[in-house]
């Protein structure tokens, strides 16, 4: 299908005009001269056909285990922790909205041309009548741009996983999952086409709610959920004794870090929306298996003087919890799980870069989960009442983030969803 590959630059641009992507591309497939990722050698240059799978029993579901080098993969885990994201012990996840750094833009350019050239599928499995009906990607999320606006990268430790749930749909389709370091077990489990179990799914006779698919994800490997597997199976991640098994053994459990990557869906209306047009960091300390209690700190950018975007020096940041209950926030947002909420209690993060100037960031907590890009609690845990973050934030101007009184200046929804 290189004509697929040849329409897409022609009606896209060629992303490897991009010096930025140019510089973090990962692979050189099917252009060896351009730079590999820094320290790449052994594999630089080499056309290295990535080999697509598809998972038979789940329509939209891809998975190309050859798809990172063994050098490859280092050099995403020192951009990992280059950018400091775990430094602190207790942080586990890090999201990123908007701007994305250029390693995942060269992440998100690497994926795009192993999709393209995995639409030359010579699988003799394969009817081209097949190839047709189940691309990987389908054209128009092949070619949209930014093919990816949102990043998560999750650590777990050994026994951590990641509840099962259907990604939320204020993202669009067409998921990326890339793996590093410890391989695991994903379990893909039917739902109904809503995403929820509660409902048969009739059109799904193939797949009664509740069938099991497990997955190996070996390090290095690019899952591609799409379709049916983006919207009508939950995948998890359980980590638990027991639960990791594969060929009949099980597997022995290291740190493992995932970068997932989404795009936003075009926004209609609404809250969540509206906070995620801004750039910002969230940094998430929770037990991501069991979906208990967060500890969020979150990052906003702020454009300097100069107009170049900074990220805030952490040292210098004041934290703290204000013991404030705001009542009955106005419904602002079109988002039906705020509305009429009562607030259970707000944090926030106040930095300080220089004099005079302030930038605080807020995220009030509801009793029932609103979602931040997590996992949605299964029913029998949303049920629990639980205090659940919702991320309010917005990038700070300067001159009027300066506060003397933080519960006085920053008490409403609407406060915060005034763009500057
Ligand atoms: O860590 C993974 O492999 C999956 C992460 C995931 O499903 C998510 O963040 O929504
Ligand atoms: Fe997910």
């Amino acid at each position: 299908m290189e004509d697929k590959a040849t329409l897409i630059r022609q009606v896209f641009g060629d992303s490897s005009d991009d010096d930025d992507h140019q510089n973090y591309e990962l692979n050189s497939r099917s252009e060896p001269e351009s730079s590999p990722v820094a320290g790449e050698s052994a594999d630089a240059g080499l056309f290295r056909n990535p080999g697509w799978e598809r998972v038979k029993e789940i329509r939209g579901l891809w998975i190309c285990r050859d798809f990172l080098t063994h050098v490859q993969q280092l050099s995403l885990l020192s951009a990992i922790q280059n950018e400091g994201w775990f430094l602190q012990e207790s942080h586990n996840q890090a999201m990123r909205f908007g701007d994305l750094p250029g390693w995942v833009n060269g992440l998100s350019y690497s994926i795009r041309e192993a999709l393209l050239s995995g639409d030359n599928l010579s699988e003799p499995s394969f009817t081209s009548e097949e190839e047709t009906l189940f691309p990987i990607l389908p054209l128009e999320l092949l070619g949209r741009e930014p093919l990816f606006d949102q990043l998560i990268v999750n650590l777990y430790h050994p026994g951590q996983g990641i509840c099962a749930h259907v990604d939320l749909m204020r993202f669009d389709d067409g998921i990326a999952i890339v793996s590093l370091e410890s391989p695991c077990v994903m379990h893909f489990i039917s739902a109904s086409s809503n995403g929820t179990q509660e409902e048969e799914d009739e059109e799904n006779y193939e797949h009664p709610v509740g069938s099991k698919v497990p997955v190996y994800l070996n390090p290095g490997s690019l899952v591609i959920m799409a379709g049916e597997a983006r919207y009508c199976w939950k995948h998890e991640i359980n980590r638990k004794p027991g639960f990791q098994v594969w060929d009949g053994r099980e597997i022995e459990q290291k740190r493992r870090i995932s970068i997932t990557l989404r795009k936003l869906a075009q926004a209609k209306s609404g809250l969540n929306i509206q906070i995620l047009r801004f750039d910002y960091y969230v940094y998430y300390s929770h037990d991501i298996f069991n979906d208990d209690s967060y500890k969020i700190t979150m990052v906003p950018f702020q454009f300097g003087s100069s107009g170049k975007r900074r990220r805030f020096d952490r040292r210098g940041c004041a934290h703290g919890e204000i013991p404030l209950k705001v009542q009955e926030i106005e419904a602002q947002s079109s988002a039906p799980s705020l509305k009429n909420q009562s607030v259970s209690g707000v944090k926030w993060d106040e930095k300080s870069t220089s004099p005079g100037t302030r930038s605080v960031s807020v995220s009030y907590l509801f009793p029932t989960y609103s979602g931040s890009g997590l996992a949605p609690p299964t029913s029998s845990r949303a049920t629990r009442s639980r205090s659940r973050p919702l991320l309010l934030s917005r990038r700070m101007n300067p001159t009027t983030a300066t506060v003397s009184s933080i519960p006085s200046g920053i008490d409403t929804v609407s406060d915060l969803e005034s763009s500057d």
